[in-house]
């Protein structure tokens, strides 16, 4: 890739937890590279590591070798060129909805009619018009996990991270919150990194899909979707080629492990690509 483009680099990252002997591997040597207003959906088993790639990216945790760099430069503390959607909603108990939502905006020196008028925006794109005034402990899971993502978007970062931003949708809101994204970076040119569990998802919304193997975490392929855009997500899925390359990914999750772990009790391949359900 062309380095002027890319925004975001992986090179030879490992990380492990723990020291000594105690130490357990978690990421096995992952090199791959981001191009500015590149859309990569990330898919691998639990616990392979995705959360774990995001973390390094945003400056959370250093890889234990390698390097993840942004912008031409090694990502050193916090990264403030990114939003990160953690699969924790992180939102504060203490504002309303709305009041969340506009933290990013107070931040960004908005003044008081622009701010509301752009929370208004956000809460309608994210279904939640009629809850602003609600506190987080007062809306479901789903709701709070919309309006993380409303607070997310209102900060409007050049480079999205998101771990699981729509599993705990239902299956329609989830389709839109798809296709409002897809409009979203089709727009604004994003750089999205966006683990999924959900082949759909990650066929649906990407230019570029990573499929990470068990850890330590390498990467199987990386597949290029290449699938006409503007998409839709309802209709994409009677395309041939959409089918094609669900059943490519499907089997990429499915294959054993190039060197299976020793222990009797390894999960099976068909147990991982359950585990993904
Ligand atoms: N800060 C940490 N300290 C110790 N272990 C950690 C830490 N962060 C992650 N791990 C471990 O690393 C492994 C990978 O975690 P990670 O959350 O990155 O996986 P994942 O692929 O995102 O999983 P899932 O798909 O289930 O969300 C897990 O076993 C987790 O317990």
């Amino acid at each position: 890739m062309d380095e002027a483009q890319t925004i975001l680099a992986f090179s030879e990252v490992r990380k492990s937890f723990g020291t000594g002997a105690e130490a357990l591997p978690i990421v096995g040597g992952v090199t791959f590279d981001v191009a500015r207003g590149e859309f990569i959906t990330l898919l691998g088993p639990s616990g392979c590591g995705k959360s774990t790639l995001l973390n390094m990216s945003a400056g959370l945790m250093r890889p234990t070798s390698g390097s993840v760099s942004y912008d031409g430069a090694p990502v050193r503390g916090i990264n403030l060129d990114v939003g990160y959607m953690t699969q924790a909603d992180h939102l504060l108990p203490w504002r309303t909805i709305a009041g969340n939502i506009a933290v990013p905006l107070e931040i960004k020196g908005l003044a008081k009619a622009e701010r509301a008028a752009r929370i208004e925006q956000l809460l309608t794109l994210v279904g939640l018009e009629r809850f602003g005034a609600h506190y987080p402990s007062q809306v479901s899971g789903g709701m709070r996990k919309r309006a993380a993502l409303a607070r997310l978007l209102a900060a409007d970062p050049a480079t999205l991270l998101m771990d699981e931003p729509f599993s705990a949708l239902d299956a329609q809101l989830r389709l839109t919150m798809q296709d409002e994204l897809l409009r979203l970076c089709g727009r604004f040119r994003k750089t999205v990194l966006f683990v999924t569990h959900d082949l759909d998802e990650a066929i649906t919304l990407a230019d570029r899909c990573v499929v990470l193997g068990t850890r330590p975490t390498k990467i199987r392929a990386i597949v290029p979707i290449d699938l006409p855009r503007p998409r839709e997500p309802v209709r994409l899925r009677t395309n041939p080629r959409y089918q094609a390359l669900y059943a490519q990914l499907w089997d990429l999750l499915a294959e054993p492990a190039a060197a299976p772990p020793r222990t009797s009790d390894a999960p099976s391949p068909l147990t991982m690509a359950g585990a993904l359900a």
